[in-house]
This record gives C-alpha cells, structure tokens and sequence, in this order.
C-alpha cells in the first residue's frame, strides 16, 4: 500500500475557489447567444452563470473529498499515525464541513434557478443571480479555517512514510548510536527510505529485505523507543501505539561497549520498558559492538537477560558479524507468518 494520502490534492482557498468560478461564469455567459425576448435572454444567461458557479464550486470541493482517504476507512497504523500528525477530529470535521458546503451549494442551486425561471422581471434575475453569488462565497468564507486546516495537514501527510502494511514488519528498539541504523542497514538490501515526523527530528528509517521470495520489512524510529517513557509525550505515545498495530516483532540491541554514550545500566532499565510495553511481542535481543565491547560487559549484560529467561545473541553490526543468525532468527519467527501470507495470496491468485 502507498501512502494514502499520496493522491490529496492541493486545496484551494475559498478566495481562490470564488474567484475560479466567478470567472468561469462570465466566460460561459460571454460564449452564450441566449434566444427568445428580453426576459427569456435574461433567464437563460443567470441561470447559466448559476449553473456554473454552482459546478465548478462543487467540483472543486469535490475532487479535494474524493483524493483524501476518509479517517474510517484507513487501517489502525494509519489512523494512529493521523492523529499523531494532524487532530483526527479537526481533520474528519472539516471535511465534514466540505460535505456540508457542497449540499447547501446544490440546493441553492436549485431554488435560485426555480426562483430566476419564474421572474418576469430582467432587472430582478439578474438581483437573483448576485443574490446567490453572494450565498456561495458566504458559504465558502464560514468553511474558509477548514480548507486552510487540511492544506496544512496535506503538507504533512503527504510525507508520511510509506510502510508497506502487509508485510511482516520488525521494529528496532535501544538507545541513540547502538547501531540502530547500521543493523537495518545490514539486515536489508534497500536503501533505507527516510520520511521525517514531528516526533523526531531524523525521520524513521525503513528498509524491506527479501528472504526467498518473500519480503518483510524492518523499521527504525530515532527518538520513540530510545528513551525512557517517562519522558514521552503524548504524540510520541501515540506513534508507539501506532508501531504496535504494525510490528511483529522486536529486535532489541545493546551495545555493551559503551560507546554510545549510556552506561549498560541505562540501557536495562530502558529494556525493561520496551519489553514490557511490547510484552506480548516475540523479542530478538543482540548485543552489538562486540567487537570492541569488553567481554566483562558482555556478560553481565546477557547475565542481566538470563535472569529473564532471556537468550541473547552476539553481533558486530558493522563488520557483519552475527547478521546471518540473526536473520535466521528472523525468519524462525516470522515464517509462519510468511507462510500464511503466502498461502493467502496463492489463494487469490487460484481463484
Ligand atoms: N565498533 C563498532 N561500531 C559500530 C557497530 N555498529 C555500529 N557502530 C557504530 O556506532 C555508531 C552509531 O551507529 P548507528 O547505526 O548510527 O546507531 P543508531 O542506533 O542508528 O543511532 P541513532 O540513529 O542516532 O539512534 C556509528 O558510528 C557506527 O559506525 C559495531 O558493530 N561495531
């Protein structure tokens, strides 16, 4: 899947959308050769340029409905990342309030043009015609703040990532500089696709890896869980929520060296946290750097994971070290997920 939000279009203002269709009016009403007396000339012409006010209002709200993805129909992922970003509430409401604008357009539309067909009077259907024009753009102006809302969260939702929601999908957690970056680097071919969110200044790192001929998918958020949650904020809370509908699987590095900063201590504290927030979560748990870590180091930290019941495993990301049991690993854990998603789509193809 793509980013469903891909396809939203740049939103006009209601100035822009007034203007747009005031002058598609005149251009029509200028091309037109109305026949018939002074009153029937008169109906023909309001009436067109009402028409067309009405249309290309319409149309132009409309497209903006038809290209964003209603909040409902997105899966949790995305929901969750919705709010994170924008206020799902104030995103549904104003284009509620499109919804709104279009119908209450239409049925002026229609009494207007009754009202103009049954005048006698050119000097009054013309009144008629400003009359409505005047109710369009007042109705334009009271959904004006909404318009202005979703182009800004167009501006930020058109760079969400794009996370293949199908696929099985492994999420990387540890402290800052553990070699978060470098692992996913090693365990998938891709480049990593980097998008940037508010909750982090880095971005989040996907990459995809194929094993067989399936794919899955590993993902990396700088900032959420690298940290205590204590020191969580909400929006950061919510984007956790948002790789818990997502993820399968949790592979958690430490770096015993040391090297990136945080004694070990801080980084079992930190994976007590992770591990209990994804506790219904299988866990991988490496031990990177060990190409520089000291083996005292090693060995109380995989003392501390012992103590859980916990099996760790020995990696030097960098230097490729430990990854090819890794992805064994992996695949032990995902492959039957794999298999089910195999069969699924041998399924479909069959049928
Ligand atoms: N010696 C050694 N250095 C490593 C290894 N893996 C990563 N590094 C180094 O550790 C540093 C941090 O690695 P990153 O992969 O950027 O770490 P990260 O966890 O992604 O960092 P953030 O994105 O800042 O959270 C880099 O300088 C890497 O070169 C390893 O196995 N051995």
């Amino acid at each position: 899947m793509r980013n469903p939000f891909e396809k939203m279009p740049t939103i006009l203002l209601a100035d822009e959308i007034i203007d747009k269709a005031f002058r598609r009016a005149e251009k029509a009403a200028s091309a037109f050769t109305p026949r018939g007396n002074i009153i029937s000339k008169a109906r023909q012409r309001e009436e067109l340029r009402v028409r067309t006010v009405s249309n290309v209002t319409r149309d132009s709200l409309r497209k903006v409905l038809d290209r964003t993805p209603g909040v409902s129909t997105l899966p949790p992922f995305y929901q969750e990342l919705l709010d994170t970003l924008v206020d799902k509430r104030m995103f549904h409401k104003a284009l509620a309030s499109i919804n709104w604008a279009i119908k209450t357009i239409r049925g002026l539309e229609e009494r207007y043009v009754e009202k103009i067909r049954y005048s006698r009077d050119p000097k009054e259907i013309a009144k008629l015609r400003r009359e409505f024009y005047g109710r369009v753009a007042s109705i334009l102006k009271d959904i004006n703040d909404n318009l202005e809302y979703l182009n800004k969260a167009r501006d930020v939702l058109k760079d969400m990532p794009v996370i293949d929601l199908t696929l099985p999908t492994i999420v990387i957690a540890g402290h800052p500089n553990v070699g978060k970056s470098t692992l996913l680097r090693k365990l998938t071919n891709a480049k990593p696709e980097v998008a940037t969110y508010p909750f982090t200044t880095k971005g989040i790192n996907v990459g995809q890896f194929e094993e067989h001929w399936l794919k899955y998918q590993v993902i990396d958020t700088p900032g959420l869980l690298d940290r205590p949650i204590s020191e969580r904020n909400e929006i950061e809370k919510q984007a956790i929520l948002a790789l818990r509908h997502l993820g399968k699987l949790v592979i958690y590095i430490f770096d015993p060296s040391e090297y990136c900063g945080y004694p070990i201590e801080d980084q079992m504290h930190l994976f007590e946290e992770i591990y209990e927030e994804f506790g219904d979560f299988p866990f991988i748990v490496v031990l990177n750097k060990t190409d520089i870590a000291s083996e005292d180091k090693i060995r109380k930290v995989e003392e501390f994971l012992q103590r859980r019941g916990i099996k760790s495993l020995r990696i030097a990301a960098e230097k490729g070290i430990g990854i090819d049991e890794l992805k064994s690993k992996v695949i032990e854990i995902i492959k039957p997920e794999m298999e089910a998603i195999a069969r699924s789509m041998g399924k479909t193809e069959g049928e």
